[in-house]
């Protein structure tokens, strides 16, 4: 697992999610050398250079040049460039879009970090592209959006588990062990059954 220290990092933009949290979405993906993974928002590239160490491809989406650049930069830094496809775009419009169709089927597992106010309408875009037993994992820290992705996944069929993450890391001092809080996020998992 890369660890959170080895990512090259930008003030303008989040990321990467925490190595626990990392693992975490790793093992409930149960991602293996055969998938194709979608990453919605990828930020500083976190959750897609830990996947792609794993699978066969991923298709990276970030509106955000900034965020495209410096995941671009971790890719090559960990030398999975070869195996991420980046693309600078809106993801509901690029999902929606003829050019998607290219990159963007078959989907085995998506990953969706960042969605602004359009999370159901990319759910059922996902959705229509995503293989039968795929997984679309959410990660939420607003307590709206965790309550807005558990009713649309529910709704639309797949089979749902969510798991709140309260993470506290150990900071070694010389008197003691103080330990650090970060802050709870939930990992909302669907199953296209
Ligand atoms: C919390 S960050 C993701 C961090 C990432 N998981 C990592 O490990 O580095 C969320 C990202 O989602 C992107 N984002 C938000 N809404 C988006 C949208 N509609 N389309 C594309 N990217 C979006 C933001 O630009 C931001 O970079």
């Amino acid at each position: 697992m890369i660890k959170d220290y080895e990512f090259i990092k930008s003030d303008e933009v989040p990321g990467p999610t925490k190595e626990e949290i990392r693992c975490l979405i790793k093992c409930k993906s149960e991602v293996s050398s055969e998938d194709i993974v979608l990453e919605i928002g990828c930020g500083t590239g976190g959750i897609t250079s830990t996947l792609a160490e794993k699978c066969k491809e991923v298709i990276a989406i970030d509106k955000n040049p900034r965020a495209i650049n410096i995941t671009s930069q971790n890719l090559e830094k960990f030398n999975l460039s070869k195996k991420v496809k980046l693309i600078e775009d809106d993801a509901l419009s690029f999902l929606n879009s003829e050019e998607s169709l290219k990159y963007v089927k078959n989907v085995d597992i998506a990953i969706i970090g960042g969605s602004n106010n359009d999370l159901e309408d990319m759910i059922d875009s996902i959705n229509s592209k995503l293989n039968k037993n795929g997984k679309i994992i959410i990660t939420a820290i607003l307590i709206d959006t965790k309550i807005q992705a558990i009713t649309k996944v529910k709704n639309s069929g797949f089979k749902v588990e969510i798991v709140e993450i309260n993470v506290s890391k150990g900071k070694i001092m010389e008197r003691g062990t103080m330990m650090i809080a970060q802050n709870p996020i939930a990992i909302i998992t669907a199953t296209k059954s």
